[in-house]
């Protein structure tokens, strides 16, 4: 994972010191770039212990449509406590968005299943987002949608290496990443993601491409972010994905195995309200 321990050195030598919302302060830039070849290895983060289970279930989640925390706390993920209201409920987040964008006429677009359909029967297609950037929902919003508006690609098969199937990749436009908590989230997220459309669209796995706004690192942050880079990036892990689904909106929890991570042991922080 040194393209995360490149951004996290870039943060720390170039940012500028910015006030910010929740008061803590932040170091940040405008404007980052990184890219993972997810046959390279799963991108999950070695230089800290990260909790994969929540990962996994806040992903779940997001597909079900679900926008109450219920679920998370039913299977001990806390990572969105902070932000429900007494009820669970956080507005018109990301799983509404995704699978039920709202139209002028009452209805609703599930963006999760047209991106299915469209990287099965037109993959040249250049127009497959998804985006979780609701304008006229935004202020309804526990948080305004982070990550923001993703795209797929689907790269030809090259036929003179033998190849038979496309190669699938994944950019997310990201207009704000807390970077030593969010984004070893959201990359593994995405590329957990990326993965399971390649699998239920019978496609090849290409890259991740990860595209930042503002990108800051918390002042209460900053001791554990030079930890961290003094830690030696370890072999990246491998993600086992039950190859029997093949629905997007039918995988559990129990139908990913993450192997041979061995990570440096958790640096504790905490989150900026
Ligand atoms: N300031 C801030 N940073 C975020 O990354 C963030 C928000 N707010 N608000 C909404 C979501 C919630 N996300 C979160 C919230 C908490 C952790 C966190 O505390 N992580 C710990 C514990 C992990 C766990 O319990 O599973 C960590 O060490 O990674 C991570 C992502 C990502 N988002
Ligand atoms: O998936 C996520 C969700 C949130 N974040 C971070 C980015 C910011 O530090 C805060 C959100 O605050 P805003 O004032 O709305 O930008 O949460 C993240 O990194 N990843």
């Amino acid at each position: 994972m040194k393209q995360y321990l490149d951004l996290m050195r870039h943060v720390m030598e170039n940012g500028a010191q910015k006030h910010d919302r929740t008061g803590t302060g932040t170091l940040s830039v405008f404007g980052y770039q990184m890219r993972f070849d997810l046959k390279e290895g799963f991108p999950m983060v070695t230089t800290k212990k990260l909790h994969l289970k929540s990962i996994i279930h806040e992903l779940i989640w997001f597909l079900s449509g679900d926008t109450n925390i219920k679920y998370l706390k039913d299977n001990g993920v806390r990572i969105w406590d902070e932000w429900a209201d007494a009820d669970g409920n956080l507005g018109p987040v990301y799983g509404y968005q995704w699978r039920s964008w709202p139209k002028p006429d009452g209805g609703h677009i599930d963006q999760i299943t047209q991106v299915v359909n469209t990287l099965k029967n037109n993959p040249d297609s250049r127009r497959i987002m998804v985006s979780a950037w609701n304008v006229a929902d935004v202020n309804q919003m526990a948080l305004p949608p982070c990550h923001s508006l993703f795209q797929f690609y689907v790269a030809p098969a090259d036929e003179s290496k033998g190849e038979t199937r496309g190669k699938l990749s994944c950019q997310l436009y990201q207009r704000s990443a807390d970077i030593f908590l969010g984004v070893p989230f959201n990359i593994a997220s995405y590329a957990l993601l990326t993965m399971m459309m390649a699998q239920v669209c019978d496609l090849e796995c290409g890259d991740f491409i990860h595209t930042f706004g503002d990108a800051h690192i918390y002042n209460n942050h900053l001791e554990q972010a030079q930890l961290q880079l003094s830690r030696d990036p370890r072999p990246l892990p491998t993600m086992k994905i039950n190859p029997e689904v093949k629905d997007i909106f039918s995988f559990k929890f129990e139908d990913f195995t993450l192997e041979n991570y061995d990570p440096h042991p958790h640096i504790k922080a905490a989150v900026a309200v």
